[in-house]
């Protein structure tokens, strides 16, 4: 484990972890010294030797008041690394998470860089703070009692030289035989946390699906495989246990077996046999606890792996300036192939034109790439081939301060902010003046919801903005993007929750924002597509028609069967 934190901590954290360790250190040893100055103590008392008395309680007194001084040290120091080092780990998965490409995120990562990020990086912490000076102690004190016990009686001191090695193996043993066990109940409450979660965010999709508690059966099916692994870890454990404890009884017996028969053959002086015999016993206690302490340790180390996966992920080469800034607000895809992870191709070859100022209208089947296409010039992944390019620069050359500079989006999936409504927009430019706020507000038709909402502009919008409506969700991310006022926007059916009439309102928003802003917009909508300067047909990978939507209707089969299809089943009068 320590290993692993010095690999994860930057040189100052680094350096606070060795001073830590020596202070536990001497901690322990002097600890060791000031039970070890027993032995002499009592050899004196019961020789009623007043000078030998005075000299090892003064001896006695002064390893104590080391101790003292150094359990202070060495807890007090344990505390600034336990800071440093949630500082540390949490700093650097922040700077790494906003690097790696954002389909790192999917599935069950977001899942893990929070539980890494948040109790991972805690329980870490903790175990320092509470672990690690014990674990220190517990093999420091042995060690300064078995040299003190050699110096007084050879042959029991030698038994615990040899001793110590051999407890430590078997606990060693114990600990690697228990490893599996507490892997199993790391990843089982991962899962229960994860799907614990699930069942809180999804509590509307699984009341309205009539399932409560524990119906749900993931989560069911979470808690019993949490409940088996925990068995089998305490199982492993009792098990596991069991050797080391006769290891070290075996261990005091042998000493005091010794102890026995040199006062039985009248060789030593009884009382140091008895002092030194109950020294070693002293010994006992600490390897007893050592067991527990690494079952602890091991599962630090754990958590620690996983942040050592999060860091070692590989990051998005972006560069700290821009090698080339973009002429205009042109935006092109020029032969791009790219899939998600290891998967096929969901686009196998995609070029594409955004002119600048122009309004073009992407439209293709459910799952063709449409949004992948929004995403690739955002540069949320990278293409696998072929380049994208903003303004001639390919976006891979652009620094994340040019790039987002370039680009306002608003996509289907709308996250507010547990703030107000003012301040939700306002992130779009933080510098931007009131007037412009209450400008890009009106044009997005959202006056009307601070008309509504208790505190109007400055009233909350709740949770991942919870109190508003999907529709009001998407008119505050619209007020966003048009505040931000970029000279390319992308729009991924953003308008899909609207009514009629404010629908057409944001349309008419958009369409006055022609000659100066490109536009790239995903919709469903007929007159959003009939009154784009072009539409980009997207089908099995590819623009496989380009024109305007009268061109392509009448002149493109498929095209003309993917909205016969369309109208059909919405009943829309088309072409
Ligand atoms: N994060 C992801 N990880 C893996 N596969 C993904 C991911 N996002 C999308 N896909 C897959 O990529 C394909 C294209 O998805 P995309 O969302 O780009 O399509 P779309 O044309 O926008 O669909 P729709 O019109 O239904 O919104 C789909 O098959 C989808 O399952």
């Amino acid at each position: 484990m320590i290993k692993a934190l010095m690999a994860i901590g930057d040189q100052l954290s680094r350096r606070a972890l060795k001073v830590f360790l020596i202070l536990a250190a001497i901690n322990g040893l002097t600890q060791g010294a000031a039970l070890a100055a027993l032995v002499p103590l009592l050899v004196s008392m019961f020789r009623r030797d007043t000078h030998g008395m005075w000299l090892w309680l003064v001896v006695l007194a002064v390893a104590a008041l080391v101790n003292a001084i150094f359990v202070v040290l060495s807890s007090n120091h344990s505390f600034a690394v336990t800071v440093d080092v949630i500082r540390d780990m949490q700093g650097r998965l922040a700077d790494h998470m906003v690097r790696l490409p954002l389909g790192w995120f999917g599935g069950n990562a977001q899942a893990t860089a929070s539980g890494i990020a948040v109790s991972g990086t805690m329980s870490v912490a903790l175990t320092i703070s509470d672990a690690l000076i014990p674990v220190v102690t517990a093999v420091t004190v042995p060690i300064a009692v078995a040299i003190v016990a050699l110096a007084f009686n050879w042959q029991i001191g030698l038994a615990l030289v040899v001793a110590i090695p051999v407890v430590a193996l078997v606990t060693r043993w114990g600990e690697r035989r228990n490893a599996k066990a507490e892997t199993g109940v790391h990843e089982a409450e991962f899962e229960t946390d994860r799907r614990l979660l699930e069942f809180a965010d999804q509590q509307v999709v699984l009341r309205s699906a009539g399932i409560h508690g524990t119906q749900y059966q993931p989560l069911a099916d979470a808690i019993a495989a949490r409940r088996r692994a925990d068995r089998k870890s305490l199982w492993s454990s009792i098990v596991s246990m069991i050797p080391q404890r006769i290891v070290i009884d075996f261990v005091f017996g042998i000493a005091a077996g010794l102890g026995v028969l040199q006062a039985v053959s009248g060789d030593v002086d009884s009382v140091a046999i008895i002092a030194v015999i109950a020294l070693t016993s002293q010994v006992i206690n600490p390897l007893r606890v050592l067991a527990e302490l690494l079952t602890t340790l091991r599962r630090a180390e754990l958590q620690l792996d996983e942040v050592a996966d999060v860091l070692n992920e590989p990051e998005m080469a972006v560069p700290e300036v821009s090698r080339a800034q973009p002429a205009d607000n042109a935006v092109q895809l020029d032969h791009v192939v790219f899939g998600y992870g290891d998967r096929a191709p969901v686009l196998d070859g995609v070029d594409l034109e955004l002119e600048p100022g122009t309004v073009t209208a992407l439209v293709g089947p459910s799952g063709s790439g449409k949004t992948t296409v929004t995403r690739l010039i955002a540069r949320f992944w990278d293409a696998n081939q072929g380049a994208v390019r903003i303004g001639g620069v390919d976006v891979k050359d652009l620094s994340d301060e040019d790039r987002a500079a370039q680009l306002s989006l608003v996509f289907q999936d709308v996250y507010l902010f547990n703030e107000s409504l003012r301040e939700n927009i306002a992130l779009g430019d933080p510098g931007a003046s009131e007037s412009e706020v209450l400008r890009a507000a009106e044009l997005a038709r959202v006056t009307p919801i601070a008309e509504r909402i208790p505190g109007g502009w400055n009233g909350s919008v709740g949770e991942s903005g919870k109190l508003l409506s999907g529709g009001e969700r998407q008119r505050v991310s619209i007020a966003r993007a048009l505040l931000k006022k970029a000279p390319i926007l992308l729009l991924d059916e953003a308008t899909a929750a609207l009514d009629g009439v404010t629908a057409k309102a944001i349309r008419t928003t958009i369409e006055s924002l022609r000659g100066q802003v490109t536009v790239l917009i995903i919709a469903h909508q007929a007159e959003t597509i009939a009154n784009a300067d072009r539409v980009a047909f997207l089908e099995h990978g590819r623009i496989c028609a380009l024109g305007t939507h009268q061109e392509l209707f009448a002149s493109n089969p498929r095209y003309a069967a993917f909205w016969s299809g369309r109208a059909q089943a919405q009943q829309w009068q088309l072409g």
